[in-house]
């Protein structure tokens, strides 16, 4: 008897989209998966239905995985697929991610309700974004824009843009390319003006640790350069113990063998900012991310760290 795989996802058109393409993905690699045996679950996580606040201020990550999380428990669900940015750094026991599909363009878009670059932008324009890591270095090279919170899915933020609320917008550019809409961005930003968050644009596959059927099925949708770059980020986080609260940024990249990471952590206003790049072998993935992650702790220290959390809960 053929066993039905269920995939979980969140409702967004772009989890959908990417459930979508972990389901074509399973079915190109196993030919004796029929179609109809793979079902698609949408679950609703507190991160959805929560719209009016920004997410550092309701928690952070967790917030789009927990119910998926316990779909997985439960047995409701066999595999859930994840933005990787949006995963916590540390997996509740007994779930595991080992695939990791090759990674789409990790860079920033910006997209200017009149056209034009970042640096073309009116004095003083306005721009929504409710991401940290994106005001913070939105300001660091534009001190006179004016930033505000912008929260829902993609489709819903060009929306707000095209409605006035703003004068432009920053997405990542990977989501905007998967949902068609890559022709919006009028500036597609160096990862030297924007670092990208760690993990973006890389979409994960989550299953039980004990359940080699699904295992051995996720393997060969697995990509290597993919997992090493998105470890050796994640790992950065995890050393600065960053969630929504603190903008932090990392990018690795690789060449053959090699692994070079970027990361940083800057304040809210993007006017300081402690940044170290490390290189090694991609098997040291998680050691560089660890290594480089302690360094930018010593170097911002302790007190700057706490001052960011501060200022952001008063
Ligand atoms: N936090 C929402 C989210 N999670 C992942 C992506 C983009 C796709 C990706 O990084 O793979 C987005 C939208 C955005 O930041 O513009």
């Amino acid at each position: 008897m053929q066993h039905s795989l269920k995939i979980g996802t969140r409702g967004s058109p772009l989890a959908l989209w990417q459930a979508h393409m972990v389901r074509d993905a399973l079915l190109a690699a196993h030919s004796h998966l029929s179609p109809r045996s793979i079902e698609i679950v949408t679950v609703k996580t507190t991160g959805d239905k929560i719209l009016d606040r920004p997410l550092a201020e309701i928690g952070g990550k967790g917030l789009f995985t927990k119910e998926l999380e316990d779909g997985l428990y439960s047995g409701a669900l066999d595999c859930a697929v994840h933005s990787t940015k949006d995963m916590p750094t540390h997996l509740p026991d007994g779930l595991a991610i080992d695939c990791f599909i090759k990674r789409e363009d990790p860079r920033d878009a910006l997209i200017a309700a009149n056209g034009g670059c970042l640096m073309d932008l009116p004095q003083g324009a306005v721009v929504g974004s409710a991401s940290l890591r994106r005001q913070a270095q939105l300001l660091a090279l534009r001190p006179d824009l004016k930033v505000i919170s912008f929260r829902g899915n993609v489709g819903t933020r060009l929306k707000k843009l095209a409605a006035g609320a703003a004068d432009a917008t920053l997405l990542a550019y990977a989501g905007m390319k998967r949902l068609g809409v890559a022709e919006k961005a009028t500036d597609i930003l160096s990862t030297d003006q924007m670092l990208p968050a760690p993990a973006q644009g890389a979409v994960c596959v989550e299953c039980r640790a004990d359940d080699p059927r699904i295992a051995d099925l996720l393997a060969p949708l697995n990509d290597a350069p993919t997992a090493q770059a998105v470890t050796a980020e994640r790992a950065f986080l995890a050393a600065l113990e960053g969630n929504c609260r603190t903008p932090i940024a990392a990018l690795a990249t690789i060449s053959g063998s090699r692994l070079t990471l970027v990361g940083k952590v800057l304040s809210l206003d993007g006017a300081a900012c402690f940044e170290e790049r490390r290189e090694g072998t991609v098997l040291e993935a998680a050691a560089i991310g660890h290594a480089a992650g302690m360094t930018v702790r010593q170097k911002a220290g302790e007190d700057f760290l706490k001052a960011i959390a501060l200022e952001q809960m008063g």
